[in-house]
C-alpha cells in the first residue's frame, strides 16, 4: 500500500484509496472503463495468484503505481479462480455518469464475493456444501467452550452448536470443512487452528453477545430465542450474530431465505472424530482425492441437493431408532418392484431447487435459473402422484411437504421464452403474450420500419397525396413530408415542423407518441423487462418458504430413493437396529474395496456381545485385518444413517461413537510424530470410549520400540475390554497379545486366514476363530517388489536369529500370489496354532547377548575399575 500522505496522490487515487481503507483484507477490483484494475499490494498478490502481468499505472504521490488489469468480461472468471483460492473480492463500479463527472467519476462497492458467501452458481461446487462457518470461544468452568454457528448461503441452512475442547474443535472442523471461517481478532486458538487460507478476522464487538442476540431476533422476526432451543448457548449465540451481519454486508441485502436457525444437539448423532473421519475415507480418500470413498459408491442421487443432503447424512449418523426405522421403511418400500426406477425421471427434473431458491431470496436469480424453477415445479405433481400410494408415513409426509405449485407454474409458463438468456441485463427473458406494454414496447423497436411504411401507405390513401413520405432524421425525429407542390392539401391536424425548399415536413399527434415510444423503445423494454421480472421475483418470495419445504423434501425423496436403487444394485440389507448392546453381522462386505477389487470380496461375520466384546484380531500382512475392521465401521455408519448395509442380515446396537486409530501419519506441520499422532488418537480414545462406543485400532504400539510398543497396546487392551467395556476390533502383528485375549473373560481372538499351495501364498481373507500363526512379512515383502538379494539377506539374518534364540522361524519365502478365487478345496489351511515368535524371538536375543557378554569375563585378569564398568556396562544392555 502506499505510504505517501493522501493529499499528495491524484484525485482518482484518493477515491480508490477511501474506498480500499474499507475493505483492506479484500482485493479490490476498481472499475476503469472496460478494466477492472488492482493497484499496489492487491495488484501484486492478483499477478502472483492469476498469473497475469504485473505493469504500472502512471504515478501517483510521486511514486509508479503497481496495477494487474483484468478486462471487464472475463472477471467472473478471475474472481471464480480467486474465491476458490480462499481470496475475498470487492467490486467497486462505476456509477457517476463520465461524461458529466467533474474529477474521477463516482464509484461505489457494489458487491463483495467472499469464498463462504457465494450462491452464484458458477462460483459452487454442484454435490458440495458451501459452508460459512463463525467461531466464538469462551473459557466457562475451566473449560474451552467453542460455540459454532454455520451457514449455507446456497441454501440458506443456518445451524449453530457448541463444543468443549480442542478435540472436539478440530473434528467439527473436519465434519464441517467450511470454506470461510469468521473469528475474532483475539480468538485465542488460531494458530493450533492451521488455517491459513478462508479466514476473515473481525473486531471482537463483532461478537458481541447483546448485539448478536439482537440481529437474531430481528432476522427472525422473534421476542426471544427460546423458541429456538438455543437461549443458553452463549458462545454460539455470539458467532452466530457475527456471522449473519458479515453474511449481510456481503450480500449487500437481507437474507430472506434463512428462515430459521436449527440446533445441532451432539446427544442426537454418533460422534466421529476427525482421524476416524479420515481412515473411513467417507466422501475424501487417505490422499485427499474423491475416488474410492464411500460418496462415489454410493451417491447415485439424481439431484445435486440429494447428493448433499446423502453426504450431510454420512457425515451425521444418527441415534434416533424411530427417525432411523422411518428412513428403512422408506427404502424397504421403494426398494419393492424396484420403485425407485419410477421416482428417478421426474426426481432428475427437480434439479437444483434448492440453490435457485436462494438465489430467488436473494434476488440474484438469473432468467435460466427460473426456467429450471419452472421445470423443476412442472415435475412435482408427478411426485406427487407417485407419493399418493406410499404406505410408510414418511413417505406420505413428504408428499405433504412437496407442494405443486400451479399457479406459479402457470405463470412461469407464460412468462419466460423458450431459452431464457444467461443474464436480465440483456432482456429478451419475456414471451410474447405476457406484458402488453413490452409485447409494444419490442414491437416498436424491432417494428419500427413496418410501422413507417404502414402509416406511409394509410396516410397517402386517406389524404390522397402521392408524394407523401414517412420518415426519420436526428434532430427533428419522425416526420412526415408533402412536397411544397401539395403542402397546401395537408390536413388540419398536420402540425408543421420544418419547412424545406420543396417541401413541408409535419408530424401528427400519432406519429408524435409512436416517436415517443420508439425513441426509447429499446431502453423502455428493458427496465419493462426488469420490472417484470423483479415483480416475478417477488412472487416467488411470497412463497418462498413452501418453495424451501418442497425442495428439502424432494432433497430427501432423493437420498431415500437413492438408498433404495444402491441396496437392490448392490445387494445391501436392511439392518436391525436396536438398545440391546452387541453387534452380529452376517456375511458382512467393504462397499468401497467391493466395487473396486477384480476378484470376488470374501464376505465376513462378525459377533460382539456383552461376554465377547473385543476381538483381538491377527493375520498374515496382506491379510485382510483392515479391511474387515474398517467394513465393521463402515456398515455401522451406514446403518446410523437409514441406509441399508452391505451384509447378508446385520444386527446392531446403536452407538455414540465410532473410534479408529488407523495408518500412520505424521503431523510435521502440528509438529507431532508418527508416533505422538498414534498416541494422541489412542489416549482420545482411552479418555472418551463409553460402553456404547465402537473402536477399531490397529497395530497400536508399532511405532515404538518392540517392548514399549507392546506393554503399550496390551495395558490399552486391558482397559478397553475391562474398564470401558466398549465394542473394540484390535489388530496386531505382537502375538502375545493373543494371550491376552486368552485371558480376559470378555475378549476372543480371531484371525485372518492365509494358505500355502504348491509353492504359493493364497490369501483366503476369511475370519476364523483363534489366533494366526505368522505374519508372512518377507513374502508380503516380496511381493512389493524389495530387492531379491535383500529377501535373500533377511531369510539369512531370520536364520541366523533362529540359532540363537533356539527358535524355528519360517523363511520359505515362495513365489506369492494373491489370489482368493482359489479353491478351498484344492489348498490346505495354514494351522493356526498360536506360537508366540515375535517378542520371544527379541527377548530371547537379548538374553542370549547379555549371557555371552557375561561369560566372556575375564574375571581374574581385571582390575577393581575395570570390574565395576564392566558391571556397568552389562547393567546398561538390560
Ligand atoms: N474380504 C476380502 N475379500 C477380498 N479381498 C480382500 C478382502 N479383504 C482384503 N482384501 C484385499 O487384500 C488387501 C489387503 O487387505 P488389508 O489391507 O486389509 O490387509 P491387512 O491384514 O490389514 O494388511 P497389513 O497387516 O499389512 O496392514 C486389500 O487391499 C484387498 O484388496
Amino acid at each position: 500500500m502506499s505510504k505517501t500522505p493522501a493529499d499528495n496522490h491524484t484525485p482518482m487515487m484518493r477515491q480508490y484509496f477511501g474506498l480500499k481503507s474499507q475493505h483492506p483484507n479484500q482485493l479490490l477490483f476498481y472499475r476503469m472503463g472496460d478494466f477492472y484494475e488492482l493497484f499496489y499490494d492487491d495488484a501484486k498478490r492478483a499477478s502472483q495468484l492469476l498469473d497475469i502481468t504485473l505493469t504500472a499505472r502512471g504515478h501517483s504521490g510521486g511514486m509508479p503505481i503497481p496495477m494487474a488489469g483484468i478486462p471487464f468480461h472475463a472477471a467472473e472468471n478471475y474472481i471464480a479462480r480467486l474465491v476458490r483460492m480462499g481470496e475475498s473480492v470487492v467490486v467497486a463500479e462505476q456509477t457517476g455518469d463520465p461524461a458529466t463527472s467533474k474529477g474521477p467519476v463516482e464509484r461505489k462497492i457494489a458487491r463483495i464475493v467472499t469464498p463462504g458467501t457465494i450462491s452464484d452458481e458458477a462460483f459452487l461446487e454442484e454435490k458440495r456444501e458451501n459452508l460459512l462457518l463463525s467461531l466464538a470461544h469462551q473459557s466457562r468452568k475451566g473449560l474451552d467452550i467453542f460455540g459454532f454457528s454455520y451457514l449455507d448461503m446456497a441454501s440458506g441452512r443456518f445451524c449453530l452448536f457448541e463444543v468443549d475442547g480442542h478435540e472436539a474443535l478440530s473434528s467439527e472442523l473436519q465434519r464441517l470443512s467450511p470454506r470461510e471461517i469468521l473469528i475474532s481478532e483475539d480468538f485465542p486458538m488460531r494458530a493450533a487452528l492451521k488455517l491459513e487460507k478462508g479466514v476473515a478476522e473481525l473486531g471482537p464487538w463483532h461478537f458481541d453477545y447483546e448485539s448478536s442476540y439482537r440481529q437474531l431476533i430481528q432476522q427472525f422476526n422473534t421476542k426471544d430465542l427460546s423458541g429456538f432451543g438455543c437461549e443458553s448457548l452463549t458462545a454460539a449465540i455470539s458467532s452466530a450474530g457475527a456471522l449473519l451481519q458479515y453474511a449481510k454486508d456481503t450480500q449487500r441485502s437481507a437474507l430472506p431465505h434463512i428462515q430459521s436457525i436449527m440446533v445441532e444437539h451432539k446427544d442426537d448423532s454418533v460422534l466421529i472424530d476427525g482421524a476416524t473421519r479420515r481412515n473411513l475415507e467417507i466422501d475424501v480418500n487417505l490422499t485427499g482425492g474423491t475416488s474410492n470413498t464411500v460418496v462415489e459408491v454410493l451417491d447415485k442421487c439424481s439431484t445435486p441437493m440429494g447428493s448433499r443432503l446423502l453426504k450431510r447424512w454420512l457425515h451425521t449418523p444418527i441415534r434416533d431408532l424411530n427417525e432411523i426405522q422411518a428412513r428403512q421403511q422408506v427404502v424397504s418400500e421403494l426398494q419393492q418392484n424396484q420403485t425407485y426406477e419410477t421416482f428417478e425421471v421426474p426426481l432428475k427434473k427437480i434439479g437444483d431447487l434448492e440453490r435457485i431458491l436462494s438465489r430467488v431470496a436473494l434476488r440474484s436469480a438469473r432468467p435460466r435459473d427460473l426456467l429450471r424453477l419452472r421445470l423443476a415445479l412442472e415435475a412435482t405433481p408427478e411426485i406427487n402422484n407417485l407419493l399418493a400410494n406410499a404406505t410408510s408415513e414418511r413417505l406420505q409426509g413428504l408428499n405433504q411437504r412437496i407442494h405443486a405449485q400451479p399457479t406459479i407454474t402457470e405463470r412461469l409458463a407464460k412468462a419466460l421464452v423458450e431459452n431464457p438468456p444467461s443474464v436480465v441485463r440483456d432482456g429478451g427473458i419475456f414471451a410474447k403474450g405476457y406484458d402488453d406494454e413490452l409485447d409494444e414496447l419490442l414491437a416498436l423497436s424491432t417494428n419500427a420500419t413496418d410501422f413507417l411504411a404502414e402509416m406511409e401507405r394509410s396516410e397517402k390513401a386517406r389524404t390522397g397525396i402521392s408524394s407523401l413520405k414517412v420518415g426519420f432524421n436526428r434532430v427533428h425525429g419522425y416526420y412526415i413530408e408533402i412536397s411544397r407542390l401539395h403542402s397546401d392539401q395537408a390536413p388540419v391536424e398536420y402540425i408543421r415542423r420544418q419547412t424545406l425548399k420543396n417541401a413541408e415536413r409535419f408530424i401528427t399527434p400519432e406519429l408524435k407518441a409512436f416517436e415517443d415510444k420508439a425513441l426509447s423503445a429499446k431502453s423502455k423494454s428493458l427496465a419493462r423487462e426488469k420490472e417484470l421480472y423483479e415483480a416475478l421475483l417477488e412472487q416467488l418470495n411470497e412463497i418462498l418458504g413452501e418453495l424451501q419445504t418442497t425442495s428439502q423434501a424432494l432433497a430427501q425423496l432423493d437420498v431415500l430413493n437413492n438408498f433404495a436403487e444402491r441396496a437392490s444394485t448392490l445387494s445391501f440389507t436392511c439392518p436391525e437396529l436396536h438398545n440391546r448392546g452387541g453387534i452380529n453381522i452376517v456375511g458382512g462386505r467393504h462397499p468401497v474395496v467391493e466395487a473396486v477389487i477384480s476378484e470376488p470380496f470374501v464376505p465376513n461375520d462378525l459377533n460382539l456381545n456383552d461376554k465377547r466384546s473385543l476381538l483381538m484380531i491377527t493375520g498374515p500382512n496382506m491379510g485382510g485385518k483392515s479391511t474387515y475392521m474398517r467394513q465393521i465401521a463402515l456398515i455401522s455408519l451406514l446403518a446410523h444413517t437409514g441406509c441399508f448395509v452391505p451384509a447378508e442380515s446385520a444386527s446392531i446396537s446403536v452407538v455414540d461413537r465410532i473410534f479408529t486409530r488407523m495408518g500412520s501419519s505424521d503431523d510435521l506441520a502440528g509438529g507431532r510424530s508418527t508416533f505422538m499422532v498414534e498416541m494422541t488418537e489412542t489416549a482420545n480414545i482411552l479418555n472418551n470410549a463409553s460402553k456404547n462406543s465402537l473402536v477399531l485400532m490397529d497395530e497400536v504400539g508399532r511405532g515404538t520400540s518392540t517392548f514399549d510398543g507392546l506393554s503399550l497396546a496390551w495395558a490399552a487392551v486391558d482397559y478397553l475390554a475391562n474398564q470401558l467395556k466398549c465394542h473394540v476390533l484390535f489388530a496386531t502383528h505382537y502375538f502375545e497379545l493373543t494371550t491376552l485375549a486368552d485371558q480376559l473373560e470378555n475378549a476372543a481372538n480371531v484371525h485372518l486366514t492365509a494358505t500355502e499351495y504348491e509353492d504359493e501364498i493364497v490369501f483366503l481373507h476369511k475370519v476364523h476363530e483363534g489366533p494366526a500363526s505368522q505374519s508372512y512379512g518377507l513374502q508380503v515383502a516380496q511381493l512389493a517388489g524389495v530387492p531379491r538379494d535383500v529377501i535373500g539377506h533377511a531369510k539369512q539374518k531370520l536364520k541366523e536369529l533362529e540359532v540363537i534364540t533356539g527358535i524355528e522361524f519360517d523363511t520359505n519365502v515362495q513365489a506369492i500370489k494373491t489370489d482368493s478365487t482359489q479353491s478351498k478345496t484344492k489348498v490346505k489351511e495354514s494351522k493356526c496354532d498360536y506360537q508366540p515368535q515375535q517378542v520371544d524371538m527379541f527377548a530371547q536375543a537379548e538374553q542370549n547377548a547379555l549371557k555371552n557378554s557375561i561369560e566372556e569375563l575375564d574375571i581374574d585378569n581385571m582390575t577393581p575399575l575395570e570390574a565395576i564398568s564392566a558391571l556397568y556396562q552389562l547393567k546398561s544392555q538390560l
